[in-house]
């Protein structure tokens, strides 16, 4: 399966954090893995914030990404919109972000950030994430992405 950054078209890819077609961006790839959303990224050593630790606007940042990718992702799932589409027919943007900065974030290592669905209230999307590296739980978060009108 195609990440679901990869399903924006592509007037709507050009995101600093998760754009495809943001050459100097992230370029977030989140993917639909069972009942969660996973996305994996291993930031470079000019985002320090702590030497050692990971700069948490990037951490924000990430988290920013993989929500509101995960919410549009939860939307399709529960409208039973098929996820292999060339374009992705829900677009969500972020409402409200909340994040908890739980242990420093070592760098030169492999962040991975899951998202589960909270709920679906009509428009409003809310998402749980973690963010871990070597296993330990460096952040967590919670997303309200709004789905946009058509
Ligand atoms: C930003 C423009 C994008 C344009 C097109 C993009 C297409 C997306 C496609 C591909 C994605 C690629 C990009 C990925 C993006 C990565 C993540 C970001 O960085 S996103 C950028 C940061 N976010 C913003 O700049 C949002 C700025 N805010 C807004 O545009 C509006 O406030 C918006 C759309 C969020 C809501 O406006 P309303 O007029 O459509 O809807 P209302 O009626 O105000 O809210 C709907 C429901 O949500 C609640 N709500 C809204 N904001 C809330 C908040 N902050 N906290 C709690 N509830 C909130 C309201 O109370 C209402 O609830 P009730 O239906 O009555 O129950």
């Amino acid at each position: 399966m195609k990440a679901i950054q990869d399903l924006y078209p592509d007037n709507l890819a050009h995101c600093y954090g998760c754009g495809k077609n943001n050459s100097q961006g992230h370029q977030l790839k989140t993917y639909v893995e069972g009942e969660e959303t996973v996305s994996r990224f291993t930031p470079d050593m000019k985002y320090t914030a702590i030497p050692g630790s990971v700069y948490g606007g990037l951490i924000a940042s990430l988290l920013d990404c993989h929500g509101t990718a995960s919410a549009a992702a939860f939307a399709c799932i529960a409208e039973k919109i098929d996820l292999n589409q060339v374009d992705l027919p829900i677009r969500c943007v972020t409402a409200n972000l909340n994040i908890n900065f739980k242990a420093l974030t070592p760098q030169g290592e492999e962040l991975v950030i899951r998202g589960k669905l909270k709920a679906i209230e009509g428009r409003k999307i809310s998402v749980d994430m973690t963010l871990t590296a070597k296993g330990v739980v460096c952040a967590t978060g919670e997303i309200l992405a709004i789905r946009l009108k058509e």
